[in-house]
């Protein structure tokens, strides 16, 4: 099975990804120039070679209007001159003052030109600047609060060198600019799918709702043609399989916009619930939210590298210096196709009711197993009754045999060991007319379809009071434009 494994053995960031990936590429010049035609507004992609700890690998810079932003690590030895202006006065209670005051005494004019005009009228006439004819006007309705003239006019111009040039987006307008990247319908679905993961640890760590978060660092354009470029590199280089190391985040503390945060940082954190993590003893922030969420949507286990044949390894290096290298060093191979194993429990039932069938049915899906269904059989003395089956992995085989003997009047259970082959499984969503919808990809043994999520076109046709095929009709047209 194709497989990209990434070791994150010094974490990982948007950037240390992409540089990772572009080294997987059969043509990486191509890509960069797919990059650069996004239309992404002041956004200049470049892969320059980059050498840690006598390593050879690439550094990817994603500069704004000339800018290049990194992470600033809290350094307690020499914690002094370090603040780079960046304490932003922003509230993140958004009703976004805009007063930038980034503490620099120096006056530029704010001229945001990835978009929102804010020139303070507030119909929000978007132009992000695509090339494509797109023609979005777009009335946000936000109920700024600005109370100030200026014309922000963020064209970098001013000297400053620590002029950071923060864009707040909202999660709107970072849907709005994914969904019109002239990029295939999967590759804007999972940009989206990434995003969301961000929105959502934003919104939890800030205790807002996601509508009303506004990304910091993240949500400015450098993130964004990170996501993109990260989903790109992924379709084209089109792994059946992402596997990933535990991940390394680092330790100590970062300074961000509204402050110091621990590392990991807090979206970070949040993003990173279930995926195996260590801190380490490296001082620094080795994981970012964007490299987090993207290493959540894409890899599909976490562990040591699989037996694989690799045939290319790439080096995506960090800016920061360590005593180890930073990069994401990233395998491409080929797995064994290997499967896995599950049990069958069986039982013969002649004397419950199918009430109690159900009920049993119902209490060993609690329990975990993967599936139970019911087969009817002739028993002995005539009596019609049925094969009760369940399937489960072999390490819940204890909880499943305990919930049969309690629910079910069975003397008895039978247990087979089968080898069970699998497709791989993965999800990305949609944008609809009618809202978002999941599909479910699968994938492997040389065969590759998908699915639009039953769930959510159930949701949809309750929603807008539409037939399950009209709905389904509706996300297939919107599929195939
Ligand atoms: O400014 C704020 S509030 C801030 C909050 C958080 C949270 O985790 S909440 C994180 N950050 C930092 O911003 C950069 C973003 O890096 P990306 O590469 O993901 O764009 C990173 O240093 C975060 O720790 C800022
Ligand atoms: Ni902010």
């Amino acid at each position: 099975m194709k497989t990209i494994y990434f070791d994150c053995a010094m974490g990982a960031a948007g950037d240390m990804l992409t540089a990772a990936l572009l080294e997987l590429h059969p043509d990486p010049e191509g890509v960069l120039r797919r990059l650069n035609g996004l239309g992404l507004p002041g956004v200049e992609v470049s892969a320059v070679p980059s050498v840690k700890c006598g390593i050879t690998g690439t550094h990817v810079s994603v500069k704004v209007h000339g800018e290049e932003e990194e992470s600033m690590d809290v350094s307690h030895d020499h914690d002094h001159g370090h603040d780079h202006g960046h304490d932003h006065d922003h509230d993140h209670g958004h009703d976004h003052d805009h007063d930038h005051g980034h503490g620099h005494g120096h006056e530029h004019d704010h001229d945001h030109d990835h978009g929102h005009d804010h020139g303070h009228e507030h119909d929000h006439d978007h132009d992000h600047g695509h090339d494509h004819d797109h023609d979005h006007d777009h009335d946000h309705g936000h109920d700024h609060d600005h109370g100030h003239e200026h014309d922000h006019d963020h064209d970098h111009a001013h000297e400053h060198s620590h002029s950071h040039g923060h864009h707040h987006a909202g999660m709107h307008e970072v849907e709005h600019i994914i969904s019109h990247l002239p990029v295939s319908e999967k590759v804007r679905g999972d940009a989206l799918g990434v995003y969301r993961l961000i929105a959502e640890a934003e919104s939890h760590a800030h205790g807002r709702p996601v509508e009303e978060i506004h990304f910091h660092e993240v949500g400015t354009l450098d993130a964004v043609a990170d996501v993109a470029a990260v989903c790109l590199l992924l379709e084209e280089l089109a792994p059946e399989q992402v596997v990933c190391s535990p991940i390394h985040v680092g330790s100590g503390q970062v300074r961000c916009a509204h402050g110091i945060l621990p590392v990991p940082a807090p979206a970070t954190a949040h993003i990173l619930r279930e995926v195996p993590t260590y801190g380490g003893s490296v001082r620094g922030e080795l994981c970012t939210p964007t490299g987090a969420a993207l290493l959540k949507y894409f890899v599909n286990s976490f562990g040591p590298s699989p037996v694989m044949r690799v045939e290319k390894i790439g080096y995506g290096m960090g800016s920061k210096e360590f005593e180890a290298m930073n990069g994401v060093r990233a395998l491409l191979g080929e797995t064994e196709e290997a499967g896995d194993s599950v049990l069958e429990l069986r039982c013969n039932l002649d004397d419950m009711t199918p009430e109690a069938v159900g009920f049993a049915q119902e209490q060993l899906l609690k329990a975990g197993v993967l599936e139970v269904y019911t087969t009817p059989v002739g028993m002995k003395k005539n009596r019609p009754g049925i094969l009760l089956t369940c399937l489960c992995r072999p390490e819940d085989k204890e909880k499943a045999l305990s919930t049969l003997f309690a629910h079910t009047s069975t003397l008895g259970v039978r247990e087979s060991l089968c080898s069970r082959y699998t497709l791989r499984r993965s999800q990305y969503t949609v944008e609809t007319e009618l809202g978002p919808v999941r599909v479910k990809e699968s994938s492997g043994w040389g065969v590759s379809r998908c699915k639009p999520e039953y769930d959510d076109l159930a949701r949809l046709a309750e929603q807008h009071g539409l037939s399950l095929q009209e709905v389904l009709r509706r996300v297939e047209e919107s599929r195939s434009k």
